[in-house]
Parts: C-alpha cells; sequence; structure tokens
C-alpha cells in the first residue's frame, strides 16, 4: 500500500510536506517493535514506558525500514514522517493497512464489567443469528475461535490484523473491551464503532493514571474521541460516575442510552435473587419484560442490561435481546460456581482484583449465604500498590473468613505484598502458597458456607519473577473439593 494511503487523510500534509516520492513509497507492513521490521515495512517509533522508540530507529533502517514516523526529527538514510502523536498514526494506519472489520462493532469500557459485558454481548448477538465475536482480557471468541490473548485491549496491528480475519471468516458483530490503557494508548482509535458502553469507574491502575479524574478522562477518550457523533452511547446509570459519563457522550453529540434503576432505555424496576439466578423485571418504553438471568451476583444483572442495551441500538429487537438473557453464560471465572463441598457450599472462582470488584462479589453472595463466606485472595505485584490495604479493610469487612495469599507476584517479594494487604486485615489468615491456602479454605467448608477464591479468575498461570508458572484457580479448587469428605 503507498504510503500516502496508509496515512490517510488526517496525516495527508506531513507527508505531502516530505514530496510526492515519499507519498508513493510502497508500505509492505507496518510494526512499532524495530524487531519485527523486515525490508520495506514502516516503522513508528513510540515512546513508551520503560523504552523510547526514537532509540530503535537506527536499528529498523538497518532492517530494512522503507521510511519511519516518529514524534521528532532523526537523522537516518529512510525518510522520517513527523507527527504529534505517533500512537494515533499507528491505529489509524493500521486500520487502513487491513481494511476490513466485522461490519457493527461495539466498545465498553468501565472499571469492572468489561469481560462479562463482551462477553453477554456476544451471547446476544449469536442468539439473534449472528456470527459475533469477543475481542479482551479472556482473548478471542468467535464461532470458529476460543484464542487466549495477553492484553484486555490488542496493540492496533494485532488488533486490526485480527478485525480483517474476523471479517474474512464471515463474522459480522464484535464487541471489543476498550481498556484505560488501550485507550490512553490510542490501540483502538482506528476501529469504527456503531456503538459505545460505560459501566462503572473504580478505584484501578493508579499506577499508571496519575488521578482518578485523569482514568476517567482517559477512559471517556471512547466517548469524546473515538464513537462517531450520534451514535447510541450505551451508559450504566446507577454507578457514582454515571453523571459525568451521559455529560461526556451528550456533549460529544451521542445518542445517549441510560440503563439500569436509574435507567430511560432499560429501567431495572425489580431483582428477586436466588442461589443460582436471579429475576429482572425491565421496562422498554411500553414493554415489560420478567428476565430469568441465569448468574449470581447483582453486578451481573448490570452486565446484562448494558449488553442488552448495546444490541438493542444496534438492531436486535428487545424482546430477543430478553430472550437471550436467559441462558446467558458467565465469561470464564467471573463469579464462576466451579463445585460444591460434600455438605453443599458453594465454591466460586471470581476475577475480583480490585477493591470495588472484591466489595461487589462479596456483597453479592451474602443474600444466599446461609453460613460463613470465605474469601482466598492476594494482590499483582508490580501494580497499583495503594489498593493493597483497601482490599485487607473490603475483605475483613465483608467476609467472615479472610485468607491472604499470592497472586501473580511478578518481580515484587511475595511476603511485602502479602504484608501490605494484612496491615488492614485483622483476621487475615496469611498462607502464601495459593494452592494451600485454597485448600485450607476448603477444609474449612460447612454447609451453607460460600468460598470466593478471587483474583485471578481465567488466568491460567501464577507469575514469579518472570517465570509464569502453569496454574489454575480451577484446578486448585476442583481437586481440593474432591479431597475433603466433608
Ligand atoms: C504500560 C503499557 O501499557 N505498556 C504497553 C505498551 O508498551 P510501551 O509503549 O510502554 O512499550 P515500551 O516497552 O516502553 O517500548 C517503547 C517502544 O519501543 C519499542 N521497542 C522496544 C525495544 C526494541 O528493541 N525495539 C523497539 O522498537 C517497543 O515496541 C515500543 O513500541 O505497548 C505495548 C504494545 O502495545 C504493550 O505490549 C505494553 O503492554 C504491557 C506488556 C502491559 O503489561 N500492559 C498492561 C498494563 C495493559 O495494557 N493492561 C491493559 C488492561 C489492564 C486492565 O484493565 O486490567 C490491557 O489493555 O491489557
Ligand atoms: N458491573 C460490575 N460492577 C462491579 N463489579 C463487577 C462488575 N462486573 C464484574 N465485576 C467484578 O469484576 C470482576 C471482573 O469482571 P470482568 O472481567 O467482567 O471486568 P473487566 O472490566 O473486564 O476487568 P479487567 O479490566 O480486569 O479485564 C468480576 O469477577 C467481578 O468480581
Ligand atoms: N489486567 C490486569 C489483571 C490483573 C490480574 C491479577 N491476577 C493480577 O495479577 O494483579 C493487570 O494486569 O493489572
Ligand atoms: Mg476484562
Amino acid at each position: 500500500m503507498l504510503l500516502r494511503e496508509l496515512a490517510g487523510a488526517e496525516f495527508q500534509d506531513q507527508i505531502d510536506k516530505l514530496g510526492a516520492e515519499v507519498g508513493a513509497i510502497d508500505i509492505s507492513g507496518l510494526s512499532a517493535d524495530s524487531r519485527k521490521i523486515e525490508k520495506g515495512m514502516l516503522f513508528v517509533a513510540l515512546a513508551g514506558t520503560k523504552a523510547d522508540g526514537a532509540a530503535y530507529v537506527a536499528d529498523a533502517v538497518a532492517r530494512g525500514a522503507a521510511a519511519v514516523v516518529a514524534s521528532h526529527a532523526v537523522e537516518v538514510s529512510a525518510p522520517v514522517i513527523v507527527v504529534g502523536n505517533p500512537r494515533r498514526f499507528l491505529a489509524l494506519a493500521a486500520a487502513n493497512f487491513f481494511g476490513r472489520q466485522p461490519e457493527t462493532m461495539v466498545a465498553v469500557t468501565g472499571t469492572a464489567g468489561k469481560t462479562s459485558v463482551a462477553s453477554f454481548t456476544r451471547q446476544i448477538w449469536a442468539g439473534a443469528g449472528y456470527a459475533a465475536a469477543q475481542i479482551g482480557t479472556t482473548g478471542v471468541i468467535s464461532p470458529t475461535r476460543n484464542d487466549y490473548g495477553s492484553l484486555t485491549t490488542p496493540d492496533p496491528v494485532g488488533l486490526h490484523r485480527l478485525l480483517a480475519e474476523l471479517a474474512d471468516e464471515g463474522v459480522t458483530h464484535a464487541a471489543m473491551e476498550a481498556s484505560s490503557h488501550g485507550l490512553d494508548q490510542s490501540r483502538l482509535d482506528g476501529v469504527k464503532l456503531a456503538a459505545a458502553a460505560f459501566t462503572n469507574l473504580g478505584r484501578d491502575h493508579m499506577d499508571y493514571h496519575p488521578t482518578v479524574e485523569a482514568y476517567m478522562a482517559a477512559k471517556m477518550r471512547l466517548f469524546d474521541t473515538l464513537l462517531p457523533k450520534g451514535a447510541p452511547a450505551v451508559i450504566f446509570a446507577d454507578d457514582p460516575w454515571s453523571a459525568e459519563a451521559v455529560r461526556v457522550a451528550t456533549e460529544a453529540g451521542h445518542k445517549v442510552l441510560t440503563v439500569g434503576r436509574n435507567g430511560a432505555f432499560l429501567t431495572l424496576k425489580r431483582v428477586e435473587h436466588f442461589r443460582h439466578k436471579q429475576v429482572a423485571e425491565v421496562h422498554f418504553g411500553d414493554e415489560i419484560f420478567e428476565v430469568h438471568i441465569p448468574l449470581a451476583g447483582d453486578f451481573q444483572v448490570a452486565n446484562a442490561l448494558v449488553a442488552a442495551g448495546l444490541t438493542i441500538a444496534t438492531g436486535v429487537p428487545a424482546a430477543a435481546a430478553m430472550k437471550a438473557l436467559e441462558t446467558l453464560q458467565g465469561a470464564s471465572g467471573r463469579l464462576e460456581l466451579v463445585g460444591q463441598s460434600k455438605a453443599g457450599a458453594l465454591a466460586y472462582v471470581d476475577y475480583a482484583h480490585k477493591p470495588d470488584a472484591l466489595e461487589n462479589v462479596l456483597t453479592s453472595v451474602r443474600p444466599f449465604t446461609t453460613g460463613r463466606v470465605i474469601v482466598v485472595f492476594g494482590c499483582g505485584g508490580d501494580r497499583d500498590k495503594g489498593k493493597r490495604p483497601i482490599m485487607g479493610e473490603i475483605a475483613c469487612r465483608l467476609a467472615d473468613i479472610v485468607i491472604v495469599t499470592d497472586d501473580n507476584p511478578r518481580s515484587e517479594v511475595p511476603a511485602v505484598i502479602r504484608s501490605e494487604i494484612m496491615a488492614a486485615a485483622p483476621k487475615g489468615i496469611e498462607i502464601g502458597d495459593r494452592a494451600q491456602a485454597i485448600r485450607a479454605a476448603v477444609a474449612m467448608l460447612s454447609s451453607g458456607d460460600t468460598l470466593i477464591v478471587a483474583g485471578k479468575g481465567h488466568e491460567e498461570g501464577q507469575t514469579v519473577g518472570s517465570v509464569t508458572l502453569p496454574f489454575s484457580d480451577h484446578t486448585e479448587l476442583r481437586k481440593a473439593l474432591e479431597e475433603f469428605e466433608h
């Protein structure tokens, strides 16, 4: 593809400045990683958190880069296109290069619920007869794929390669997660969105964003920059940050559709909780639906409404969307019932690894727990340290028994992470080895109890130092449940 076409309208001036022959360079591919550059490719130099891509321009040119994009001039033999925001250039150029995506794409942002909403949206579309996919923390799921992925929002080159493949495979509808990192780093700036959604905002990633307001502002890029004007913006109405999301989406000229108890588009009137399901009364205009949602947890009703909002906004009849909610499957590791003890105590795996999520999950299981709530959790290393005591406090306030263990210590000393949680968890029992912690919790279970193993959800490894050892909460929990006779 010619460099001029690759750059697209937004960056035409910067290309034209260098003369017609630069615009006419034939580009065979693009990458922000010099190590992936082959002859004829375009190298985009990004200033990152660990390295500055500008330092690798010479390396990229030596490997055959036909041109370079950077935020400032660099002396090399290949032409250098200087742009204000190379990350945005990379995203738009990747979209132009791969050129295709599923026709109807939506993105969801928020601190918690993105994976669940993306999964539910895919399931409702599939129920309505569309070939649908989801892209996010648990990887890519489509009619023909179930591929594990490492980032919640993939990097632009990987993302647009994937979108083109999905389109070629006949996928017409796709729901993707927009993480705050992804939004901040313009990873999805090239995706053409039919609708977007916001779930909630809580404390997370304070190691990356300087303030909560900056974190919210990163999330709001989805509405103020990415969603085309006039498109539907589905906003969960019952969060403390809902009003701000509505303000941003309204100012950007979108069709604001609120869902939840305070929602105007889908209004939640009543919820009845049962052990493994909930019955919700939902109003849509003059229509009233009584929906049996086969999942535990108040938050899953919220996620189901956001997903229903996204699908209705993009053309699924409300009755079909509500019907699809009755057969929803939870996303892997999201308040997932893994088994029961011999006496009938329930044992769940949940991905709560941040304060609000932990608070929600512990509160959600209380109504159907006649015995004690037992929680096993830890906090990841090399991540927001401030959340550790907060999660310790929440666990002690909302659970009867608290076991503090390890969760991906990465480069940190595990005992130090645990001690930072324990400092705010006076009744916490410290068991570093996660498998032992799960066994100890299962050993305590008696009739009526609920066990939550929190923090790792679908994860299949424990990262200690730079090594990821195979580890699954599901497997360890199942093993322990089989082992004990009570
Ligand atoms: C902090 C962060 O988000 N980092 C992401 C970012 O890396 P970066 O731009 O900071 O890269 P860097 O390592 O500083 O390097 C700068 C540039 O030099 C280039 N380079 C480097 C070395 C070399 O030899 N040649 C070369 O060209 C790199 O390719 C890069 O373009 O861009 C990379 C490519 O897209 C990502 O892989 C990387 O994710 C890292 C691995 C990561 O852990 N990210 C997490 C925090 C993340 O993004 N999480 C969110 C969700 C979290 C949540 O909501 O819970 C996600 O969307 O997954
Ligand atoms: N709407 C919600 N409100 C509060 N907590 C929620 C909500 N949805 C999910 N949770 C909690 O957050 C955990 C993660 O849910 P999910 O994976 O759907 O969110 P996510 O936004 O994709 O998270 P991540 O950014 O870590 O990928 C769940 O296991 C549950 O504990
Ligand atoms: N996407 C999140 C996942 C955290 C999961 C938790 N198990 C941990 O390791 O902290 C992150 O990378 O911050
Ligand atoms: Mg997710």
